[in-house]
């Protein structure tokens, strides 16, 4: 049973483990699929900024960068709510009895910032339609695979993982939720070419947060002052998020999210797949690769 403390009532629901059901081929919670004509139907507006990654890419990052930008490095502001409540994440559906992200998305003011993790055929038109900027951070294959495999332990909402090496061979064959990490990365890439679309690499900004978050400001027409850029990587880093309520889903009930299992902040680094790999999972991994990321002038940087 979990607790979730709405407007001063309290609402009391069952976690289960959740099913999957494809939406065009791409595996999605059988929650999802069953509102995805409302998700198909979304109403973005022109000023709507979408932010889009394949799960466990640094999503939770990039929000809490953009939205400092947005806060002119208020972190007060920044601490208004959670952030999954800042930025509704648009197809995400928790419980029936929950409000779901699109329903929250609706609620909000505009400019609203979202999120989305849907592979870019399966973006609701009306964002291309409004012409509205994109913000995709894209992180390594085998970084996500270990992030996304403890998201599974610790989230007891997502299916269920399985063991490590099972898990592995989901996520190569496609078989989690939000589908290929890689149709995801290359889909998206094709797409910048055509939209309006910022298109960041996790271990870019690892490596050089001032550099990639001046590109995010760039992108948002914002120009704010050295000391205000200071203080927004200085709030952004790993172990400032990882202490921050508001950024870190310790607020989620410990039911939903258990962080005893695996912290939502769990490395925050590039290159501890090595840690998680074995040799021989290495050498098939690479492989498969090599197939899947065949003629796309798309590189990933599995190290610093
Ligand atoms: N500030 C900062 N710096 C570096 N890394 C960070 C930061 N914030 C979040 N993270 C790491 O991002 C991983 C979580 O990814 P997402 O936020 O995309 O998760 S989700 O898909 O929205 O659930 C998860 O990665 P792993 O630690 O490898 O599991 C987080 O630790």
């Amino acid at each position: 049973m979990s607790v979730e403390k709405k407007k001063g009532t309290t609402v009391h629901w069952e976690v289960t483990r959740n099913e999957i059901a494809e939406v065009e081929g791409i595996p999605l919670t059988t929650r999802m699929y069953g509102i995805w004509d409302k998700i198909w139907a979304f109403q973005a507006k022109p000023d709507d900024l979408l932010i889009a990654t394949y799960a466990k890419a640094g999503t939770t990052w990039i929000q809490e960068i953009v939205d400092m930008i947005q806060q002119d490095g208020d972190t007060k502001k920044c601490k208004r709510a959670a952030v999954y409540e800042r930025i509704p994440f648009i197809e995400w559906v928790v419980h029936e009895s929950l409000p779901s992200g699109l329903e929250q998305a609706e609620k909000i003011p505009s400019p609203r910032t979202l999120k989305t993790h849907l592979p870019v055929q399966l973006v609701p038109p009306s964002f291309w339609e409004q012409n509205c900027k994109i913000i995709y951070v894209a992180r390594n294959a085998k970084d996500s695979a270990v992030s996304y495999y403890h998201f599974h332990r610790m989230n007891q909402i997502m299916p269920e993982p399985g063991t490590w090496e099972e898990f592995l061979e989901k996520y190569k064959a496609g078989k989690v939720l939000w589908g290929s990490w890689y149709d995801h990365v290359k889909g998206w890439w094709k797409a910048k070419d055509n939209h309006r679309i910022l298109y960041l690499f996790y271990e870019d900004i690892k490596e050089n947060p001032r550099r990639e978050i001046q590109k995010v400001m760039k992108f948002l027409e914002k120009d704010l002052e050295k000391e205000v850029l200071d203080k927004i990587i200085q709030n952004t880093q790993f172990e400032n998020m990882k202490d921050n309520p508001m950024a870190n889903y310790t607020t989620k009930p410990p039911e939903l999210m258990n962080h005893k299992i695996s912290p939502f902040m769990r490395k925050g680094a590039v290159g501890d797949w090595k840690n998680h790999f074995t040799v021989a999972q290495n050498e098939r991994f690479d492989e498969d690769y090599e197939q899947k990321m065949e003629g796309i002038s798309l590189t990933f940087r599995m190290e610093l």
